[in-house]
């Protein structure tokens, strides 16, 4: 079995208790807290910056995972890594310079990573791999919480699985390969099947009166691939 981590996205989370929220979901048993950055122009709307990663940052240990939703991106990636962002995602087709801002990140000591969205090619990861530590593919267009997968994203999650496991036997690298968008407990262990290892769920956890159970849940079925 694979080492499968639970990302929730605290885009479903309440926002006046944002400390509480990701505390919570780490106490549940989830790993990573996932950060969604919007700015009403790479996408159709607008959510938190470099100020709220830094005031939740006191508040776990977890990694946090900064998935970029803005264009351009390099301005605010030095602001991120200095609030205490650890991965940073981002589209490529929001960036003028792929391999420039993927070595910004790791510059700035963080985890680097590409964002597809559904129609966005696997092309653009040709040439960078050696660049990467995760890619992650969107299984809804990105903007907005709770909507339902898209089962298409299978495909690719699993066009993906090849080319990581292709890499890695032939250098050695380690390549995250999450999935972000309607992953419930019902199809998480699809994604877990296709070669995704890492699994964000905003609305699915978050919506949920009872964030362990529902943790727990989708433990279970990822046991079961
Ligand atoms: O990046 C995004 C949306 O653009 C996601 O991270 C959503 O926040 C996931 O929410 P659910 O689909 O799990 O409710």
């Amino acid at each position: 079995m694979r080492n499968y981590r639970i990302a929730p996205s605290i885009l479903s989370a309440d926002f006046a208790r944002l400390g509480e929220e990701v505390k919570a979901v780490i106490a549940a048993g989830a790993d990573i807290i996932h950060f969604d950055v919007m700015d009403n122009h790479y996408v159709p709307n607008l959510t938190i910056g470099p100020l709220v990663c830094e005031a939740i940052r006191p508040h776990t240990q977890a990694p946090i995972d900064v998935h970029l939703m803005i264009k351009p991106v390099d301005s605010l990636v030095p602001m991120f890594a200095k609030a205490g962002a650890n991965i940073i995602t981002f589209h490529p087709e929001a960036s003028e310079h792929i391999d420039r801002t993927l070595q910004l990140i790791r510059d700035q000591g963080c985890k680097a990573g590409l964002v597809f969205n559904p129609a966005t090619p696997l092309s653009y990861l040709d040439h960078v791999m050696d660049k990467i530590d995760m890619v992650l593919i969107m299984s809804v267009n990105p903007g907005f919480g709770g909507q339902a997968f898209i089962p298409e994203a299978l495909r690719k999650i699993s066009q993906v699985r090849a080319r990581i496991d292709a890499y890695q036997a032939e250098t050695g690298q380690e390549i995250w390969l999450e999935v972000d968008g309607g992953i419930k407990t019902e199809n998480i262990a699809a994604a877990a099947k296709a070669g995704a290892d890492t699994f964000v769920a905003g609305s699915a956890i978050y919506g949920s009166g009872d964030y362990r159970t529902t943790i727990e849940a989708m433990r279970a079925q990822l046991a079961t691939v």
